[in-house]
C-alpha cells in the first residue's frame, strides 16, 4: 500500500475502513442534533487531528450552527505525549455559548481535559466533546469520557482519518495501527526489528 513509502507506516494494519468511519459520524451527527439542534452551537475542530473529523461531521449536522476552532498539541511528532501547548484560541466568543469540541482521538485524554478547563473558565455554558475515536485502555486522566464517540481502537498507534503518526498518515482514508515492532522501538527509542519486511 502507498503507505508502505513511509517507514514509520510500512505494515500498517487496517482497523476501521472508511464505510465503518462514515457510520459512525452518521449516528454521532444524529446524537449531536439531538442534543444540540436548536442552540446555535459553537463547534470548535480541535488543530491539526480535529480537522478532518470537524470537516466531515459538520456537513451531517444539519441545523444553524457557529465553527470556530483551537490549536493545541502535545504529541508533538512523538508516539508519546507531553504538556499541553496552545498555539491558538478561538476567536469567536465563547462566554454563555454551548460548545462542541470535534477532535480525532481520545487517547489518555489531557488534551481535551486541558481544552474542557480552558472553555469552562472562559464562561461557556456547556462544554461537549465528540471524538472520532476513543482508544481502550485504563490510563485516561481522571477517568474521562467524550460525550460523543465514533470507534474504539484497541491500546495500539493509530493514523489516519485526521490522526498521524510523526506528522503522516492524516490522509489516509481509513483508521490504520502502525506494525507493532515500530511503536515498541519507539517507546523503548531503538531502531525496529523489521528485516524481513
Ligand atoms: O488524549 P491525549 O493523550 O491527550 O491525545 C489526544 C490528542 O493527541 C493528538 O494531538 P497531537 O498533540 O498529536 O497534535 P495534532 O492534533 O497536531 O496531531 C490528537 O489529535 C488529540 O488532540
Ligand atoms: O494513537 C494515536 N494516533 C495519533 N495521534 C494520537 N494522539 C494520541 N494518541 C494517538
Amino acid at each position: 500500500m502507498p503507505w508502505d513509502d513511509a517507514p514509520d507506516l510500512r505494515g500498517a494494519e487496517l482497523i476501521h475502513d472508511q464505510w465503518a468511519i462514515d457510520q459512525a459520524l452518521d449516528r454521532m451527527a444524529r446524537e449531536i442534533t439531538q442534543d444540540l439542534g436548536g442552540r446555535n452551537p459553537l463547534i470548535l475542530g480541535v488543530m491539526i487531528g480535529g480537522m478532518i473529523p470537524a470537516g466531515r461531521l459538520l456537513p451531517r449536522l444539519d441545523f444553524p450552527l457557529e465553527v470556530d476552532y483551537v490549536h493545541a498539541t502535545r504529541y508533538r511528532n512523538e508516539l508519546s505525549g507531553e504538556e499541553l501547548v496552545w498555539h491558538a484560541l478561538p476567536t469567536t466568543p465563547i462566554e454563555g455559548r454551548d460548545l462542541l469540541v470535534v477532535d480525532d482521538i481520545l487517547d489518555e485524554g489531557n488534551t481535551l481535559a486541558g481544552i474542557i478547563d480552558a472553555f469552562r473558565s472562559a464562561g461557556a455554558r456547556s462544554v461537549r466533546t465528540a471524538v472520532l475515536v476513543d482508544k481502550r485502555h485504563d490510563r485516561k486522566y481522571q477517568g474521562l469520557c467524550a460525550d460523543y464517540v465514533g470507534l474504539e481502537v484497541e491500546d495500539r498507534y493509530v493514523f489516519g482519518a485526521g490522526m498521524d503518526c510523526r506528522g503522516l498518515g492524516r490522509n489516509a482514508d481509513g483508521i490504520y495501527a502502525i506494525d507493532q515492532r515500530i511503536e515498541q522501538a519507539a517507546k523503548t527509542q531503538q531502531e525496529p526489528d523489521t528485516e524481513e519486511r
